[in-house]
């Protein structure tokens, strides 16, 4: 049983078929063999009382008569029939009258049956004959039926034995096609394989549902196959970013500081082994925070991105250009075999920027200060050689922007001055080392002294006098200007409310403020406690604003310059016509009065161009009601001109250079109202 349930189903189906078979024929053998046995038996027993019944009626006269000869004569007939082994005749009293035996042999006495019969004479009985019976033919006869059984249950073994193997391949090969069908697929994982559908019965049915059932695994499959490809694509894009974004900049698409040093240590390696150098060039853009600021951080960003093209352009395959933040660039020029070729190289890079840009449909210009140091001379670790190139780089800002400098190391002094210079200048305030210097503004309709401007100079307990170009700049970088401006403004009040006290004069005070100051509202509140400190009339204080208070926050600058204007203190915008959209200043600030750069006022005399300029300026200005101030006024012919364009005030070394207080109080005393006659 046990056998039977582990089998598999082609097993069972042949075990099945088999002994149904099997059984099933040895039951109809046996039946046909008992009929047969029974139906030998019946026509046996009908012949021998037949022939009994024949002699019985034949022997009633010998019987009646006692003629035993006549009686042995009819009696021997029925041994005719080999089964009558014995015949006995008994009379009416049952007493043996006659006995006749066959003689015959190999008689089993346990098989011999006795059949008797009533001799009957005109309807009495008269004796009884008794007849001894044994069926030779019984044995052959079963031996026989044994044959025809064994034969019939051999062939039906034969025919069930096909049978099973007929039914188990019409029944069990289809499931077992099945089977081996899944087994495939759950060992190939292969969805694409399809079971064959022999017959549309309930296992053809199975075929069919199997196969649907496939399709949708593979369908659901693809579909997933295609999901997973899709994300791996958007992985790998994704990954591909981040690996770009952790190397490059992300404006400029530019490499960066990590893809810098990384190229560095190649560069060394390959410099040392080849015995050549190769260049780190730092570059700066120059008035990049001025266009970035006054044109907005999208236009600047537009124009990094079109310097990071064109520097990509410039600089060979094998070189590299990198960005560092905000218009810091890094250039390694590599496999220089001679300064000559640095020399080149570099000129090429300032060459970029010869050419205007165009950025939104406007043209631009920029200038570039580079600063180079060489590997190995000038350093070993890539700290070091930028470094020396920052170093140089400043060099080049100090000489005027867009140019060149290689690293040398007298430039490391420059480094040292400057540091001097900061460290120096937070003890010069507190010792108010710091001096107010001070330039007449002489309004030309009246010829009258209108007011004055306030140039600080610093005296300087080693490096003598100073102007401010040689220590404003390093203010500046370091914030100390903030400070120092304080210190300017505090100092101007002081002036104001000691001409004022002294009776000198009404002159109002021009004081410089540094872009730094308009990145919060401290200034204005600075402002407003000396004007209210030192009684001042606000009108008597002038602030003059470059664009670079726009540099940091514009719209914060804004509101701050509006909240000087609120305190009825005048502003004036000075350096005007160095800037990059001037124009657009005179409608957003709410300035008083404009001061021409005394770049413009230097040419006027020779510029018919430059003239037409001040010319379209003043009127304006006029339009506006803004008023103009020419600066740098050094000649008579200057003033004139000046005077024939309707410029309303004048300022200059024609009428006096930048003097200490003292000395601007005895020339006021002097020349008011100011006659252009003496001056000259
Ligand atoms: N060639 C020539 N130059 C003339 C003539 N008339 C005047 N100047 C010079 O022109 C500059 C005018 O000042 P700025 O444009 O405000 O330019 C100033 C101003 O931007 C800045 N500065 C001066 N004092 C201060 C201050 O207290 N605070 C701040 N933040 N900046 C200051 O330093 C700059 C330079 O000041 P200075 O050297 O005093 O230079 C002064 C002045 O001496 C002339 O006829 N010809």
């Amino acid at each position: 049983m046990k056998y039977f349930v582990n089998a598999s189903i082609r097993g069972k189906i042949i075990l099945i078929t088999f002994f149904i078979s099997l059984i099933v024929s040895i039951v109809m053998t046996s039946i046909t063999a008992f009929k047969e046995f029974a139906h030998f038996s019946e026509a046996f027993e009908q012949r021998v009382q037949m022939e009994i019944q024949i002699i019985s009626d034949n022997i009633g006269s010998a019987l009646l008569f006692e003629d035993k000869d006549n009686l042995k004569e009819t009696v021997e007939s029925l041994f005719q029939d080999k089964a009558i082994v014995n015949v006995k005749v008994y009379d009416a009293e049952e007493h043996l009258f006659f006995e006749l035996s066959s003689g015959a042999e190999n008689i089993q006495p346990e098989r011999i049956e006795n059949i008797e019969k009533q001799i009957v004479v005109d309807g009495e009985s008269i004796g009884i004959i008794r007849v001894d019976v044994f069926n030779h033919n019984l044995n052959e006869v079963i031996k026989n039926i044994i044959i025809a059984m064994f034969l019939n249950i051999t062939i039906s073994v034969v025919l069930a034995a096909i049978l099973a193997l007929i039914f188990q391949r019409l029944i069990s090969a289809p499931i077992l096609h099945l089977y081996s069908m899944s087994a495939q697929v759950a060992q190939t994982q292969n969805y694409g394989l399809r079971a064959e559908q022999y017959s549309s019965d309930e296992v053809g049915k199975l075929a069919a549902m199997f196969n649907h059932m496939l399709e949708k695994v593979e369908q659901r499959d693809e579909k997933l196959e295609k999901l997973v490809e899709m994300r791996t694509v958007e992985l790998e894009k994704l990954a591909d970013e981040f690996r770009h974004r952790a190397f490059h900049d992300s404006l400029t698409g530019l490499p960066n500081r990590a893809v810098l040093s990384e190229r560095f240590t190649l560069a060394a390696d390959q410099a040392l082994r080849r015995s050549n150098k190769f260049a780190c060039l730092l570059l700066d853009l120059d008035n990049f925070k001025t266009i970035n600021d006054t044109k907005g951080h999208n236009y600047g960003d537009k124009l990094l991105v079109e310097v990071a093209r064109r520097l990509k352009q410039t600089v060979r395959k094998e070189d590299l250009v990198c960005r560092l933040g905000g218009d810091e660039f890094v250039i390694l020029l590599v496999g220089l075999r001679t300064l000559d070729a640095l020399n080149i190289a570099t000129r090429k890079i300032l060459n970029v920027f010869s050419s205007d840009f165009y950025i939104k449909n406007e043209r631009v210009k920029t200038g570039v200060s580079i600063g180079a140091s060489l590997f190995p001379d000038h350093g070993e670790s890539l700290n070091s050689i930028k470094r020396k190139a920052d170093v140089a780089m400043y060099r080049a800002k100090d000489s005027g922007k867009n140019c060149f400098f290689v690293y040398t190391p007298d430039m490391q002094e420059d480094v040292k001055h400057r540091l001097m210079i900061q460290n120096d200048l937070v003890k010069a305030l507190e010792e108010e080392q710091l001096v107010l210097y001070y330039q007449p503004k002489i309004y030309l309709k009246s010829n009258k002294v209108s007011g004055c401007e306030v140039l600080i100079r610093w005296q300087h307990p080693k490096e003598g006098f100073l102007t401010p170009a040689a220590f404003i700049p390093y203010a500046e970088e370091s914030k100390l200007i903030i400070q120092l401006d304080y210190y300017v403004l505090r100092k101007s009040f002081e002036t104001l409310k000691n001409w004022q006290s002294k009776g000198v004069s009404n002159t109002s005070l021009s004081v410089n403020l540094s872009g730094r100051h308009f990145t919060n509202f401290n200034i204005v509140k600075v402002i407003k406690e000396h004007l209210a400190t030192y009684k001042i009339e606000p009108e008597l204080l002038e602030i003059e604003i470059t664009e670079a208070v726009l540099i940091e926050d514009p719209e914060v600058a804004q509101e701050v310059v509006s909240a000087i204007k609120k305190l009825r203190v005048r502003l004036s915008l000075d350096d005007f016509g160095t800037g990059y959209s001037s124009l657009n200043y005179l409608r957003t600030l709410p300035i008083d009065c404009i001061k021409l750069d005394h770049s413009f006022i230097q040419r006027i005399d020779i510029s018919q161009q430059d003239r037409r300029l001040i010319k379209g300026i003043i009127s304006l200005g006029k339009q506006l009601q803004i008023e103009l101030v020419a600066e740098g006024v050094e000649t008579e012919s200057q003033l004139e001109i000046l005077r024939a364009l309707n410029c309303d005030y004048v300022q200059g070394y024609y009428f006096l250079k930048p003097v200490p207080e003292t000395e601007f109080v005895e020339w006021l005393k002097r020349s008011e109202p100011f006659d252009p006659a003496q001056s000259a």
